[in-house]
């Protein structure tokens, strides 16, 4: 099923074009990674598909109307209540959704973050990796379609990388669709069913990573990128 289908989708700010059409599908229970260089216009194209941004031109399909009850949204921080634990965190902001988490469910959350151990630690002395998963698991709350999360892993070490991976990759198992942002190649290269990848507002490659290492006859992930994002190279080729 198709949850989201973008067709020539522009947006500008001030007259500058940052996304100039392009289209765009998330399909369920894929792992969609949307990556480019900085400004290629994906936190735009994001904040077009939540709904928060209305195209300029183009449209958007949805697989329902009420949509936005049913996608969950993590920017890049997200602001704790600070003097909580993790476990105080997971049951407010049930609350802003009006659920009531009983100790099963926040058992369940805490095991799907693997943060079972810092149940009782306060949200400001989570390391790092730890708040990107409460984070993550704080736009599962209402168990949404979709989450979409900009740059989940940004900034962490390799541990908390794989922590994070670990618990997308959970996710999608139990038909979670997610879209995410990366820069981080390897990251994608590993949890990813596909891939898209932005530059200066357009989409200039997509598809499943090791068709498009077959297609481009490149190695890796991170040498495609850098060959579709090359302007010197685009110049030559034009
Ligand atoms: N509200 C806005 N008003 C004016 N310009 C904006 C606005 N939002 C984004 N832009 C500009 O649009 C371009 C695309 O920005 P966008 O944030 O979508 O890129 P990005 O690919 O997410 O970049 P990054 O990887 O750096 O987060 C940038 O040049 C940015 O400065």
């Amino acid at each position: 099923m198709i949850l989201m289908e973008a067709k020539g989708i522009h947006k500008q700010f001030h007259n500058r074009e940052v996304v100039k059409g392009i289209d765009v599908e998330i399909r369920q229970s894929e792992i969609l990674a949307l990556i480019g260089t900085n400004g290629a216009g994906k936190s735009t194209t994001m904040g077009m598909l939540l709904g928060i941004l209305p195209p300029d031109a183009g449209a958007i399909t949805r697989w329902r109307e009420d949509y936005k009850a049913h996608i969950g949204v993590q920017l890049q921080s997200t602001p704790f209540f600070e003097g909580y634990t993790t476990e105080e965190n997971l049951q407010l902001f049930a609350a802003l959704y009006n659920l009531r988490m009983g100790k099963e469910q926040i058992q369940k959350k805490l095991e799907e973050c693997n943060l079972q151990e810092a149940r009782k630690t306060l949200a400001s002395r989570l390391s790092g990796g730890q708040q990107k998963r409460l984070a993550i698991a704080v736009t599962t709350l209402h168990n949404p379609d979709l989450i979409i999360l900009d740059e989940p892993a940004a900034g962490l070490d390799p541990r908390g990388r794989h922590e994070v991976r670990t618990m997308i990759k959970r996710l999608a198992q139990n038909k979670v669709t997610v879209l995410f942002s990366s820069h981080d190649m390897e990251e994608v290269s590993r949890i990813a069913d596909r891939i898209i990848l932005m530059h200066e507002g357009l989409i200039v490659a997509q598809g499943e990573p090791e068709s498009l290492l077959q297609q481009y006859h490149t190695e890796n992930l991170e040498s495609l990128y850098l060959e579709l994002t090359d302007n010197t190279q685009a110049e030559a080729n034009r």
